[in-house]
């Protein structure tokens, strides 16, 4: 394992910020930290980073114990925090050549370095201009060409899309995935969870400094939503069809969106779906098995949590 915690917990005073983490994160992997403000992503983070020590547990990142050999993590493991600090007044080009000498980098290997992950991040154009006159798309990319600079084998990105707009979230992202094809292992926190299901092998659910749910988004999926299937349909309207879906044994929510059925079903109900809209005097148009959504095993989670407190 990569990244691997046994009973990891941190209390502020009273305040238990993470509690009994166990977590595994393998090589190659991007793994999504998930959970509302405050359920303990920042200190899971901190803590793997060696930049807070941990009240009780272990942790073991490449084989090294962030508390006791900060250094060698710090060497393969690199992190962008939520808000990173960049000199504006310095060009892009500067203040990576400032990083490099705090990494101790020889001048002729930095610039190359320099020059790589610049040109990678499609900042090469921009390489001779003050970081101030930056958007923040363009700063969270200089802040990975910055993680990218010590050729870690692990990154570590906190919020990373965060105050990103669609296009550059996106572009962001595929730049996040495109280090896992060099085997770097990722681990990210974020709340866009649409974000992270199109990018993470895996995940974990953070909820009050626990967490709570680990798996592929399938696995959550089929655990938190009951392994219902989603199936989205498109037909020609016939006079009873809405009737018809209805009295289809299987078929639990059904609701109309955009001139498209979605139905939750305990089992896969194509065949009797198709036939149903012929014999309703329809046209069938398009049937389809959906992905199951991060964002609604989270709305779904949460919201048993506040019945199971409420009860
Ligand atoms: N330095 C600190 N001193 C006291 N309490 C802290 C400190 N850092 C974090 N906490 C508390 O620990 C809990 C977990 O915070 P943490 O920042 O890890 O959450 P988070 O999941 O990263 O939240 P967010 O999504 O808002 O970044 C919160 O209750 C927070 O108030």
């Amino acid at each position: 394992m990569v990244i691997e915690t046994h009973d990891l917990s941190k209390r502020y005073g009273r305040v238990v910020a993470v509690e009994g983490l166990n977590l595994q994160v393998g090589e190659g992997e991007v793994f999504g930290l998930l959970g509302p403000n405050g359920s303990g992503k920042t200190t899971t983070i901190l803590m793997l980073l060696g930049l807070t020590e941990p009240t009780s547990g272990t942790a073991q990142v490449l084989g090294h114990d962030p508390v006791r050999e900060p250094l060698s993590v710090k060497r393969q493991v690199g992190y962008l925090p939520d808000s990173v600090g960049f000199y504006g007044e310095m060009t892009a080009w500067e203040n990576l050549r400032y990083t490099t000498r705090l990494l101790g980098l020889p001048r002729l290997e930095a610039e190359k370095r320099i020059g790589e992950v610049l040109e990678r991040m499609g900042l090469a154009d921009v390489a001779q201009r003050p970081v101030a006159t930056f958007s923040r798309g363009m700063r969270q990319r200089l802040g990975l060409a910055e993680v990218l600079l010590k050729r870690p084998k692990v990154a570590i990105l906190d919020e990373p899309t965060l105050g990103l707009d669609p296009e550059a979230a996106l572009e962001f992202l595929a730049m996040i995935r495109g280090l896992k094809a060099e085997g770097i292992t990722v681990l990210l926190s974020s709340h866009l969870l649409h974000q992270v299901q199109a990018i993470c092998d895996r995940v974990g659910l953070f909820h009050r400094g626990r967490m709570v749910l680990v798996g592929t988004v399938r696995d959550l999926a089929e655990r938190v939503l009951g392994g219902a299937y989603r199936i989205r349909l498109r037909a020609s309207a016939g006079a009873s069809l809405a009737e018809r879906l209805k009295s289809l044994e299987g078929v639990g929510a059904l609701r109309q969106q955009d001139g498209s059925w979605y139905l939750e079903a305990r089992r896969d109900l194509r065949p009797e779906l198709a036939r149903a809209v012929l014999e309703a005097g329809g046209e069938l148009l398009e049937l389809g098995l959906e992905e199951p959504s991060l964002d609604e095993v989270y709305a779904r989670y949460f919201q048993e949590v506040r019945h199971a407190e409420a009860a």
